[in-house]
């Protein structure tokens, strides 16, 4: 959903066709990762390796590393205009391409779908001070986008690569004019995490930064690797931004983490009592919270409340011009008749959409996950009025 002034915003519910529609399209997935974090590392390792996708790297600095494979595989390089084959296009021997981003991301991608067409999947590289939920959005409910790319591609995912040895001081230390730093905006925004170069550091120095993250990030899965050794089946097609037929593995961020508990508090710190995990760091906040089974009607205002928050940036009846940014939100909620519901969001876009699957070992309520500012206790009383009007 989008927000537009003129018109009253109505739950759409996705049919079947639409469904199968998303299945023929390209899966994109954004990678963004903090400085010297090992993203050029993963995408080199993407490009030569035998894995049998065939993956367009879509890179901002086509520089180094093409030239490197450029000249392995004898494939001239942008570099070099006057050789034959010579384009911005490198095609690799394990069926990658490399493709330079110096145009612009979408069309970059659009002269990549006509020229070449056929992808298993597309990762597009953002440089290391990039907030992914801009770029995002724009690869998600975006409306000249879904009428245009949307037709071939579709928004997978956001993966972040963090450093395990600087990874925590970067969090703690960035920061930019209104208070929240790019690394913090990288991991609210990621649906998957490669918490890389733990074999520079100690276990108990891995354990703390990837406590760090889940206080940001309460529900994104965590992989630690060295070199961005990864399966690329935790990297690629986790299916974040819809509730398709891999609603399985969107399931995950009910499941995981269950430890951080229900909310987490506004301080600048870890909160030493686990059984309120309600945090802030610079700013940023996470809250997780569950559910009550949803009726119908409940779900319908639910609805109104989160959207009076993505789009009005307040809480729904608060006219004190307190401020309430949202830079993720996550959902998944249980109705009475036992269907499910999933939200995602990204900055003030959303969508409220029925899964179409059982997701397996379901609790019996669902769960919201929210990452942005101003998660304090008004926001979550104003939820539980929400819920308890419904249940009184
Ligand atoms: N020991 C170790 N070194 C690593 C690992 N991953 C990457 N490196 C090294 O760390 C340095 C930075 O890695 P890059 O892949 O260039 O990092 P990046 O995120 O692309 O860097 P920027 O694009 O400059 O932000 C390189 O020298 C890599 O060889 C790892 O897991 N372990």
């Amino acid at each position: 959903m989008e927000p537009d002034d003129d018109e009253i915003p109505v739950l759409v519910e996705h049919s079947e066709q639409v469904d199968s529609t998303v299945a023929h399209r390209v899966p994109l997935t954004i990678i963004c990762g903090f400085l010297g974090a090992g993203k050029s590392t993963l995408l080199k390792r993407i490009l030569t390796e035998r894995h049998g996708y065939r993956i367009a790297v879509i890179m901002n600095e086509f520089g180094d590393t093409a030239d490197i494979e450029a000249k392995r595989i004898n494939v001239s390089s942008a570099d070099d205009p006057t050789a034959e084959n010579s384009e911005e296009f490198l095609e690799l021997a394990n069926g990658c391409l490399c493709c330079s981003v110096k145009d612009a991301g979408v069309a970059a991608i659009e002269k990549l779908m006509e020229r070449k067409g056929g992808f298993d999947h597309i990762l597009l590289e953002t440089t290391g001070l990039a907030d992914p939920g801009p770029i995002a959005s724009m690869f998600w409910q975006n409306e000249d986008f879904t009428s245009g790319l949307g037709r071939d591609i579709c928004l997978d995912g956001v993966l972040c690569v963090v450093d395990a040895v600087f990874g925590r001081q970067q969090m703690e230390e960035d920061h930019t004019v209104d208070g929240v730093g790019e690394s913090l905006r990288q991991i609210a925004c990621a649906d998957v995490v490669l918490l890389n170069k733990v074999d520079l550091t100690s276990e108990t120095e891995v354990n703390e930064v990837e406590d760090l993250i889940h206080k940001v990030n309460p529900s994104v899965p965590i992989h630690r690797t060295v070199k961005g050794e990864i399966d690329l089946a935790h990297i690629m097609n986790i299916n974040a931004y819809t509730a398709g037929s891999a609603s399985s593995k969107r399931g995950n961020f009910i499941h995981e983490h269950a430890q951080c508990g229900d909310s987490h508090d506004s301080h600048d710190s870890h909160d030493t009592d686990h059984s309120n995990t309600h945090y802030q760091l610079r700013g940023i906040s996470s809250l997780q919270i569950s559910c009550p089974v949803f009726t119908p009607l409940l779900l319908e205002k639910f609805d109104e409340w989160i959207r009076t928050i993505l789009w009005e940036n307040r809480l729904m009846g608060d006219d004190t011009g307190r401020e309430i940014k949202i830079m993720r939100c996550k959902g998944l909620f249980i109705m009475e008749s036992g269907e499910q519901y999933m939200l995602q969001g990204v900055q003030n876009l959303y969508d409220i959409t029925k899964v179409d699957e059982e997701i397996t070992g379901i609790p019996d309520s669902g769960k919201l996950v929210l990452i942005g500012k101003g998660l304090d206790s008004l926001l979550q009383q104003s939820l539980q009025n929400v819920f308890h009007a419904q249940i009184s």
